[in-house]
């Protein structure tokens, strides 16, 4: 079962994957979990990112790159484990749009990748995801309020 988890910056993701990773691993499920940045061409997104080279059209690239390697590697998984997916191809959706991408050239792209059986939407404002925001924190998009 693949299980993607969707929302602004800071809206809590990771926190409840790892969560939901520790109460599976309780139950003995098998579960595993992953996020972008995890491979190679994910470092370079960040990467890139910093020295400012990155464009829209390259991030959606890029980032359906990363997301095909990932998703190679649970290929076999999808009926015996949950795999956790921390953000998934609706975020390229929903980045891409609001860099002004036309929606169905980000949607051709990404419709190599498998459905998500389930989808969460974690629902934060704008506010609260600035208001957690920490330097420390790496953010590919430019916070525009
Ligand atoms: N339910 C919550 N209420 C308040 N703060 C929370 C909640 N969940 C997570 N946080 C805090 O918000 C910050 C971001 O959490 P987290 O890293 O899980 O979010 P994320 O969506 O994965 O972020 P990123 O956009 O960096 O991937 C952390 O400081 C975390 O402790
Ligand atoms: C998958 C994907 C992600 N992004 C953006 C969205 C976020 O700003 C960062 C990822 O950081 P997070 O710690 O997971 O929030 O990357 C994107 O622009 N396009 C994508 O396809």
């Amino acid at each position: 079962m693949l299980i993607s988890f969707e929302g602004l910056d800071n809206c809590g993701k990771t926190t409840i994957v790892g969560k939901l990773k520790k109460y599976y691993d309780g139950l003995n499920i098998l579960t595993d979990f992953t996020r972008e940045f995890e491979t190679n061409i994910g470092r370079e997104i960040k990467e890139m990112s910093k020295a400012g080279v990155l464009d829209p059209v390259l991030k959606t690239y890029l980032f359906a790159a990363d997301r095909y390697i990932r998703t190679k590697i649970y290929e076999e998984d999808y009926n015996s484990k949950i795999i956790l997916f921390d953000r998934y191809y609706q975020s390229a959706l929903a980045y891409r749009m609001a860099e002004n991408i036309d929606k169905n050239w980000v949607k051709n792209i990404n419709r190599i990748f498998r459905e998500p059986d389930m989808i969460f939407y974690i629902d934060i404002t704008p506010q609260e995801s600035i208001r957690r925001n920490t330097d420390t924190k790496f953010n590919i998009i430019e916070f525009a309020w």
